[in-house]
């Protein structure tokens, strides 16, 4: 019998819970991916006081899933979700952008929203303010609630990326509303500040802000809040693990050792602060000749599949290096609106993603 989500799923229906139900019924398994004999998925507690609990349970799942035929690796991974006491009342939001943070009590869920996905990478310029844009707009084409949070508030760049032309409005004087573009709810500092002049802030501005465009913006009702982030393991990540539930992290790398380095720390950081990686996203993986036809791999060729591997992580994608990319991102055009082959490997990417429940 093949390895599919249905026959875990139904091995997990067998993994009672101390108050009723079991796993599967009570619909708090999450992000489950199947990749050749690899298993990982989430197991999603509704507050940290019932996850504490829930260790045996995992332990169990983990045992169910590890006896099924073709399974060779299985990662299961407890978190909760809800605040373990009643959020104490807030002040009014200042709708000041830049301002300081306020205190909180461990990750909190933002409002309305299913999931958090973070792109990130290690390294800087390897596409990942790119694969953002177009996730968004394939998986938004494909009927799920798209938002999109540009987590790089220094280097903003998906106000140029998805034309974005008007400024976030409040309409209670209270909430920033993000602006849409190409069915994507969008908040960026790039929509906020003139795209010449440059945002100097010191660190507690740009968490502050980070932090008011987590949980003082209307995202509405949204399936997925994609949340693009700047390069590395810096302030920005670890602000984002202790401010917000985050669902997990793709990751995004180049072919190339210098890029797999960054990659892998990358891996490294959200496993120190308990964020899933749910998956690794090659991009500029060849580049096919518009003349011959010939693809040559200009940075190498198999790396980030192998470092996917090594973590026990599904490669989600290998998306050519196309010129078509690039202009449409300039042009605040993403290039998955269109038919071509580029388009076509994100509208998948977008697919695969909503099969294994990530997006
Ligand atoms: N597959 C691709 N083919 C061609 N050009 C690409 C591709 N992916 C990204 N680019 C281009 O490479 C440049 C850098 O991409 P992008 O800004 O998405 O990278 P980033 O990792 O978000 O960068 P930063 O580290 O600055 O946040 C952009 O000009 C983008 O259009």
């Amino acid at each position: 019998m093949s390895l599919t989500r249905d026959r875990i799923l139904s091995v997990l229906s067998s993994v009672a819970l101390p108050d009723n139900g079991d796993l599967a019924s009570r619909d708090m398994i999450r992000a489950l991916t199947v990749d050749g004999g690899n298993v990982s998925f989430v197991i999603e507690a509704p507050s940290p006081e019932v996850a504490a609990g829930l260790e045996p349970q995992r332990k169990a799942a983990e045992a169910a899933v590890a006896a099924l035929d073709g399974v060779e690796k299985v990662t299961v991974i407890l978190t909760a979700h809800g605040a373990s006491k009643p959020a104490p009342q807030k002040p009014a939001p200042n709708l000041r952008v830049g301002g300081h943070p306020t205190p909180q009590a461990g990750p909190q869920k933002i409002a309305g929203v299913d999931r958090v996905i973070a792109i990130a990478s290690g390294k800087g310029g390897v596409g990942k303010s790119t694969v953002s844009s177009n996730l968004a707009v394939a998986l938004a084409a494909s009927g799920r609630k798209v938002g999109l949070l540009d987590a790089d508030i220094l280097g903003p760049s998906q106000a140029l990326m998805m034309g974005v032309t008007e400024k976030p409005t409040s309409s209670d004087g209270k909430q920033l509303d993000p602006v849409k573009a190409h069915g994507v709810e969008i908040m960026s500092v790039g929509a906020i500040v003139d795209p010449d002049q440059a945002v100097v802030w010191r660190g507690p501005m740009l968490m502050g802000t980070l932090q008011q465009f987590a949980f003082q913006v209307n995202w509405g009702d949204l399936d997925v809040l994609i949340v693009d982030l700047p390069p590395g393991t810096g302030d920005v990540q670890l602000t984002l693990s202790q401010k917000v539930e985050m669902t997990g992290a793709l990751v995004v790398s180049t072919p190339q050792d210098v890029a797999l380095l960054d990659a892998r720390k990358a891996v490294d950081m959200f496993h120190k602060v308990n964020i899933p990686v749910l998956g690794m996203i090659e991009n500029m993986s060849s580049y096919i000749c518009p003349n011959c036809g010939h693809e040559a791999h200009l940075f190498g060729e198999g790396g980030v599949a192998k470092e996917a591997e090594k973590i026990g992580a599904p490669l989600l994608a290998q998306l050519p290096l196309s010129l078509d990319v690039r202009l449409a991102g300039d042009a605040g055009k993403p290039v998955a609106l269109t038919d071509s082959a580029t388009g076509e490997a994100y509208r998948a990417l977008a697919a695969d993603l909503v099969a294994r429940g990530i997006a």
